[in-house]
């Protein structure tokens, strides 16, 4: 269990990235859900003892992460969002090198680590190549590789679906949703369906804020009832969205489609529709606040 509780951070141009943070986050897929910007890196950052928060406390484990850094990296896996590798390297040997930086001192114990995560994160027939020609989904993944040298038992992944096909997503995140069984895993992403599929557990983040926290499926069941939907030509959509409290539009055959959060219907043309993620994750960052979204 990660515990994290009022942590706040300024950054020096006055940027409040972090603000007044508190959350608890089981085993499993967490996954930190958030516009650009939101502070999502900068509160991974700190989680991963990279940078110092103004205020604030983060336990994990029982372990005080701020006072026991060291202790807390060698559990910790940590892939950054900009993860870069030495293209003219082979995966095999660039993982072999993390291991030895990773502590893994001893040859079988090294190789058999490696290979083992080679074949883990389906990149055993590719070893080989130089990774400056894999593809992202496999730079990912070897970046997936390098986070679990060591059997970490906090994981961290900033933004690694980004750019990546939806095959290749899809291979990432259940492979992230299965090392999640036994440890914490911090996914942050601003794709709500990488959420929607795969987490048990989330945050929405904002400003650096969370605005909801706890099962997806509770904060979808909090805008039941509320979320209407209708097709609008393309000249009535700013009127729309000037009166009305549009979530999101999308084109459906060409024409706009508006979701609008309303207590009771907007008007004749809108039907009551099951709300989903997206709807709840649009409400938050437009700002407009539902009566209630429960933890
Ligand atoms: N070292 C820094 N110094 C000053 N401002 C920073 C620094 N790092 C981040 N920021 C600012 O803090 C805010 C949060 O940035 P952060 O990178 O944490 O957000 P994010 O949710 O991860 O977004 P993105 O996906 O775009 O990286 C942004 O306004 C960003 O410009």
């Amino acid at each position: 269990m990660l515990s994290i509780k009022n942590l706040n951070k300024t950054y020096a141009n006055g940027v409040k990235a972090t603000n007044n943070v508190s959350l608890e986050i089981p085993n499993g897929l967490f996954g930190l859900l958030g516009p650009n910007g939101a502070g999502k890196s900068s509160l991974m950052r700190t989680i991963a003892t990279l940078q110092d928060p103004d205020s604030g406390s983060i336990h994990f484990n029982g372990l005080d992460v701020l006072a026991n850094k060291e202790q807390l990296r060698r559990q910790l896996g940590y892939l950054p969002q900009d993860f870069g590798v030495y293209p003219k390297v082979s995966a095999e040997t660039l993982l072999t090198h993390f291991a030895v930086l990773k502590g893994l001192t001893r040859r079988g114990e090294r190789k058999e680590a490696v290979e083992s995560l080679l074949h883990q994160t389906n990149l055993w027939e590719a070893r080989k190549r130089n990774l400056g020609g894999y593809s992202g989904g496999m730079r990912q993944r070897f970046g997936i590789a390098q986070a679990l040298l060591g059997a970490p038992k906090l994981v961290i992944v900033d933004e690694p679906t980004a750019g990546l096909d939806p095959d290749e997503r899809n291979r990432f995140l259940n492979l992230l949703a299965k090392i999640g069984e036994n440890v914490v895993v911090i996914l942050s992403t601003h794709i709500v369906a990488d959420v929607t599929d795969l987490c048990p557990r989330m945050a929405m983040i904002v400003k650096g804020q969370v605005l909801a926290e706890g099962k997806p499926q509770t904060a979808i069941d909090a805008l039941r009832n509320k979320v209407w939907q209708r097709t609008v030509s393309a000249d009535a959509l700013a009127d729309y969205q000037g009166r009305f409290n549009v979530l999101h539009t999308r084109l459906v055959g060409g024409q706009p489609q508006i979701n609008v959060f309303a207590d009771s219907q907007p008007d004749a043309g809108f039907v009551m529709v099951e709300p989903d993620l997206e709807d709840v994750y649009f409400l938050q960052v437009r700002g407009a606040k539902p009566a209630a979204v429960p933890a």
